[in-house]
């Protein structure tokens, strides 16, 4: 197996000295090439802090990255990502197929070869007969499925997709979802797909990174054996889809009880001790009862 993705120690704290702030400590986990791995995690954990330093957007405050062997130092040139505003991603003014075909006049291609690129993705994203339409004329899922089409034109070492279907109906995102494993096999391409969706993930990827609440760092590096033909209902009923489900839901929970606060702004740590504090008090009680 290639190793396309290695993100190695990586770190980073926003600010210096007693404002400082720790996004992300220490996340290592390789993608090998051609996989679809999803990274799931509490809100606020850091995955955006992550998915910048992986696409050269920042530079981590320690550790590196590297994309085919080669050190991120800003945006790598065969690096596509495809994020949850679609709408702000494209550009209004611009075709559907002139927007496919944006990102390829900087890479060389001549008009011909740029136009046969945005036939062949529109096709398989389904849009070929909305080549000559802006995107405010279609549907939120088509404008994604355009976002989508654009990304894997540019042929992306990797693919990276920042909550890709979040703002799509339930029934969009099924169609989207299925449509993204029939072109990632199509292309043989390697994604990482942040998701807050336990149930996604699972569906989509050949490995689940659970990441820990802030900073973020991996709790479990989790294999999904469910196969490379999946169903959005059987695969959904199987036993395997369940017990990982519960698997990643279980590792979501898990909280440091030092650092968890409740409600009222205590921790779980003091919660437990006060309990453990009043449990001795009873049997202390009992035991006297016992004697008298
Ligand atoms: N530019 C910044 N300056 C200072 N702190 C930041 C900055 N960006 C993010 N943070 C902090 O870093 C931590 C992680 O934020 P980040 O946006 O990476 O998390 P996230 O998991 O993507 O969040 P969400 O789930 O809400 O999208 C948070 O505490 C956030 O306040």
């Amino acid at each position: 197996m290639v190793t396309m993705l290695d993100v190695s120690g990586v770190g980073h704290r926003y600010g210096t000295g007693a404002g400082a702030n720790l996004a992300i400590d220490e996340l290592s986990f390789k993608v090998e090439a051609g996989e679809l791995a999803c990274i799931v995690g509490p809100s606020g954990c850091g995955k955006s802090t992550l998915l910048r330093a992986i696409s050269g957007l920042l530079t981590p405050s320690s550790g590196e990255v590297r994309l085919h062997g080669d050190l991120v130092q800003g945006v790598p040139s065969d690096l596509a990502v495809v994020f949850q505003d679609y709408s702000r991603s494209l550009f209004p003014w611009l075709s559907v197929r002139a927007n496919v075909e944006f990102p390829l006049r900087s890479r060389g291609l001549s008009k011909a070869q740029r136009h046969e690129r945005a036939d062949e993705v529109l096709e398989w994203v389904g849009l070929s007969g909305a080549a000559r339409k802006y995107p405010w004329q279609l549907s939120g899922g088509m404008q994604q499925r355009v976002s989508i089409a654009r990304a894997l034109a540019c042929r992306p070492a990797l693919l990276l997709m920042d909550e890709p279907f979040a703002s799509v109906d339930a029934q969009t995102r099924f169609e989207l979802e299925d449509l993204l494993l029939r072109v990632r096999r199509q292309f043989d391409s390697t994604v990482l797909l942040v998701t807050h969706d336990i149930d996604e993930s699972i569906y989509l990827a050949d490995r689940v990174f659970v990441l820990s609440k802030s900073p973020a760092s991996i709790v479990a590096d989790i294999p999904v054996d469910l196969g490379s033909e999946r169903d959005q209902i059987t695969t959904r009923e199987s036993d395997t889809f369940v017990h990982l489900r519960s698997e990643v839901a279980r590792l979501l929970q898990m909280r440091s009880p030092e650092t968890v606060s409740t409600a009222d702004g205590r921790t779980a740590a003091a919660d437990r001790a006060a309990a453990d504090r009043w449990a001795e008090a009873e049997r202390a009680e009992s035991r006297e009862t016992a004697r008298n």
